[in-house]
C-alpha cells in the first residue's frame, strides 16, 4: 500500500513534503520501526513520541504522521490529534477488518474478563472460530497473544483484527474499558453487539466524575448500530437492574434487549440457587426457558451469565448451545479460584479490586463459610484513591477479619497506600502487612478448619509492580506455598 491509499483515511491534512512512498508498517513505537515504516508520534504520559522522529527516519521511517513540528528529511502530515488519526490510519491500512466478523463488546465496571470467557465458550459451541481480547492476554483461536492493557490503542487493536481476519475468526468478543472510549481506541472497529455490566466506582483518578465515567462507557452503545441493517442487526444489551442502563438505552440507535434478576427484562433468571458447588437456576427468554447448573459461584455470576446468553442470544446461537457452554465453564482463571488444600479451608483468589466487586465476593463467601470470613486486601498505586476507604470498609464490613497489604503500588509509597485505607474505618478492627507474601502466610496461619481466606485484587496476575521494578508474584502460587508450610510439606 502506498502513503496516499493509507492517507485516504485522513481528511484535511497537511503534508510538508511529497512523496509517496510504499509502506510496509505503520508504528507508534520508535523501538518497532523498520524499512517504509510510517511512524505516528504520540505524545503520552511518560513520553512523547515526537522526540523520537529522527531516530525513527534513521531506523527506516519513510513517512512521519505528527501533531506538532518535526524536522526530518521524509514527508511529514501534519494532524491536529496523533492519536485520533491512528485509529482511522490503523483501520485504513489494515482494511476495517472488523467488518469480516460479527463483534461482541463488553464494557462494565465488573465481570468484562469474566463475561467475554463466558461468550467465547458459547461462540465456540457454536462452531465459530474465536477471537478474544481483554485483560488477561488475546486470543485466536487458541493461540495466546500477551497484552498490557484491556483494550490495547487502536493500532495494535487493528492489527490483531487483522490477524483474526487471515486465521478465518468468525466471531469476536472483547472487553471495552471506559479509557479506550474515551481515547478512541475502538474508533475503526465495528460492533455488532455491545454488552454492559455494570456501573460502581472506579477509575476517578482518570474520569474524575461517576458522571464522566457513565458517559464513557456509553460511547460504545452511542457509536453502535446508527443503521442498522435487517440483515445485520445491531443490540445494545444491558443490564436492567442498573440504573445506568436507562442512560445508555436513551443513547443508542440498536435494538435495546435486557437482562436481569429483580426488574422486568427480555432475559430473566428466576428460582436462583446459590451452593457451595456453583448457582442454579432458570432463564427465561423471549420464546422459551432453560434451567442452567453452574460452576460459578455468586450472584453476581448469575449477571455475567445472562448478559453472556443475551450476546449469545442475539447472535442466534440456540439457547440450548448457550446453556451447555455455561454449564461446561469451571471457572476463569483468577476470578473466585479455589487453591486446592487437605485443612478444610476455602482458600479463595479473586480479581476484586472495587468496592462493589469487593462487597460481592465477600457476601458470596459467607453463607458458604461454616468458620470465619478473613479477607487480604489492598489497593493500587497511582490509581483511584477514594476507592480506597471504601474497599478497606467492606472488608471490614464483609469479612470476620481483615488483614490490608499491598496490591501494586507502583509509584506511591505502599504505606501511604495503606494510610488511605485506613482513613476508611476509624473504629474498626483490622491488621496491616505491608509485605503480601507475609500477609497471605499470616491469613493462611491464622484460618481453621472451616474457614475462607479471601485472597483479593489481583486474581490472575503473575507479577507485582513495586515502584518500576516488576517482580514474579502469584497470589495462587503464595496460597500454595503457605499452606504447605502449615502442612509440613502436604498442602
Ligand atoms: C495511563 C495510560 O493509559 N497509559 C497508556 C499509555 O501509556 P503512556 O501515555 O504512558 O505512553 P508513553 O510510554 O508515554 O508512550 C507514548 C508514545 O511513545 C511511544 N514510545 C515510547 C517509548 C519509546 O522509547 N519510544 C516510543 O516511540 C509509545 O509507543 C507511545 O506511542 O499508552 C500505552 C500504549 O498504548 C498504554 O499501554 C498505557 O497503558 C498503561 C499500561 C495503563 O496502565 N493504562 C491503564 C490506566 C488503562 O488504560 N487501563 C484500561 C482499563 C483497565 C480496566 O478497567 O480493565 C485498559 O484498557 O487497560
Ligand atoms: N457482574 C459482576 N458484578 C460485580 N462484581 C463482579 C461481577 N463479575 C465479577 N465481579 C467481581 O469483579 C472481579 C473482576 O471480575 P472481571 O475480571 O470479570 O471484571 P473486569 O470488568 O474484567 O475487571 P477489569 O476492569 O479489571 O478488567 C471478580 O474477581 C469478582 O470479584
Ligand atoms: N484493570 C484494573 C486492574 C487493577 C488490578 C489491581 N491489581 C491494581 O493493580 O490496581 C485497573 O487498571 O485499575
Ligand atoms: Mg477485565
Amino acid at each position: 500500500m502506498d502513503l496516499s491509499t493509507v492517507l485516504a483515511a485522513l481528511p484535511f491534512y497537511q503534508q510538508d513534503k511529497d512523496g509517496n512512498p510504499a509502506i510496509t508498517s505503520i508504528e507508534n513505537d520508535h523501538r518497532l520501526i523498520q524499512e517504509g515504516s510510517i511512524f505516528i508520534c504520540i505524545k503520552g504520559f511518560t513520553f512523547d513520541g515526537h522526540n523520537a522522529a529522527e531516530e525513527a527516519v534513521q531506523r527506516g521511517a519513510v513517512a512521519i504522521i505528527a501533531e506538532r513540528q518535526v524536522n526530518v528529511s521524509v514527508p511529514v502530515i501534519y494532524v491536529p490529534d496523533t492519536k485520533r488519526a491512528m485509529a482511522h490510519v490503523a483501520a485504513q491500512f489494515y482494511g476495517y477488518p472488523t467488518e469480516s466478523f460479527h463483534l461482541i463488546g463488553i464494557t462494565g465496571t465488573n465481570g468484562k474478563t469474566t463475561t467475554s470467557h463466558l461468550i467465547e465458550q458459547i461462540l465456540r459451541a457454536n462452531g465459530e472460530t474465536t477471537g478474544l481480547i481483554g485483560t488477561m492476554y488475546m486470543k485466536i483461536g487458541d493461540e495466546t497473544i500477551e497484552t498490557k492493557n484491556t483494550t490495547p490503542e487502536s493500532l495494535t487493536l487493528q492489527k490483531t483484527f487483522s490477524k483474526m481476519k487471515r486465521a478465518h475468526v468468525t466471531s469476536a468478543v472483547m472487553e471495552v474499558s471506559s479509557h479506550a472510549l474515551q481515547e478512541g481506541r475502538t474508533n475503526g472497529t465495528a460492533f455488532n453487539v455491545a454488552v454492559f455490566t455494570n456501573l460502581t466506582q472506579d477509575h476517578l483518578d482518570f474520569h474524575k466524575t461517576m458522571e464522566e465515567y457513565r458517559t464513557a462507557k456509553g460511547l460504545l452503545f452511542a457509536r453502535l448500530g446508527n443503521v442498522v441493517h435487517a440483515d445485520k442487526p445491531a443490540f445494545a444489551v444491558l443490564n436492567a437492574d442498573d440504573t445506568a442502563s436507562t442512560v445508555y438505552k436513551s443513547m443508542t440507535a440498536a435494538h435495546v434487549v435486557t437482562y436481569g434478576i429483580d426488574n422486568k427484562s427480555d432475559i430473566k433468571a428466576e428460582n436462583i440457587r446459590l451452593t457451595s458447588e456453583g448457582t442454579a437456576f432458570t432463564i427465561h427468554y423471549p420464546g422459551g426457558t432453560v434451567d442452567v447448573q453452574s460452576k460459578l459461584a455468586g450472584r453476581f455470576n448469575v449477571y455475567n451469565m445472562l448478559a453472556a446468553f443475551a450476546a449469545g442470544f442475539v447472535s442466534e446461537v440456540q439457547p440450548e448451545t448457550i446453556q451447555k457452554a455455561l454449564e461446561n465453564v469451571a471457572g476463569i482463571a483468577g476470578r473466585f479460584e479455589l487453591v486446592p488444600n487437605s485443612q478444610n479451608k476455602s482458600v479463595i483468589v479473586d480479581y476484586a479490586h472495587t468496592p462493589d466487586s469487593l462487597v460481592n465476593v465477600l457476601q458470596t463467601v459467607r453463607p458458604l463459610t461454616k468458620g470465619r470470613v478473613i479477607v487480604i486486601a489492598g489497593c493500587g498505586g497511582d490509581r483511584d484513591k477514594t476507592k480506597r476507604p471504601l474497599m478497606a470498609q467492606a472488608a471490614c464490613r464483609y469479612a470476620d477479619e481483615a488483614i490490608f497489604t499491598s496490591d501494586n503500588p507502583r509509584g506511591e509509597d505502599p504505606k501511604a497506600i495503606l494510610a488511605d485505607m485506613e482513613a476508611g474505618v476509624p473504629n474498626e478492627r483490622y491488621t496491616v502487612i505491608e509485605d503480601r507474601k507475609e500477609a497471605i502466610f499470616k491469613a493462611i496461619e491464622t484460618a481453621q478448619p472451616g474457614d475462607a481466606v479471601v485472597i483479593a485484587g489481583k486474581g490472575h496476575e503473575t507479577y507485582q509492580i513495586i515502584g518500576k521494578d516488576v517482580f514474579h508474584f502469584d497470589d495462587r502460587e503464595t496460597a500454595k506455598e503457605a499452606l504447605l508450610q502449615k502442612e509440613g510439606g502436604q498442602a
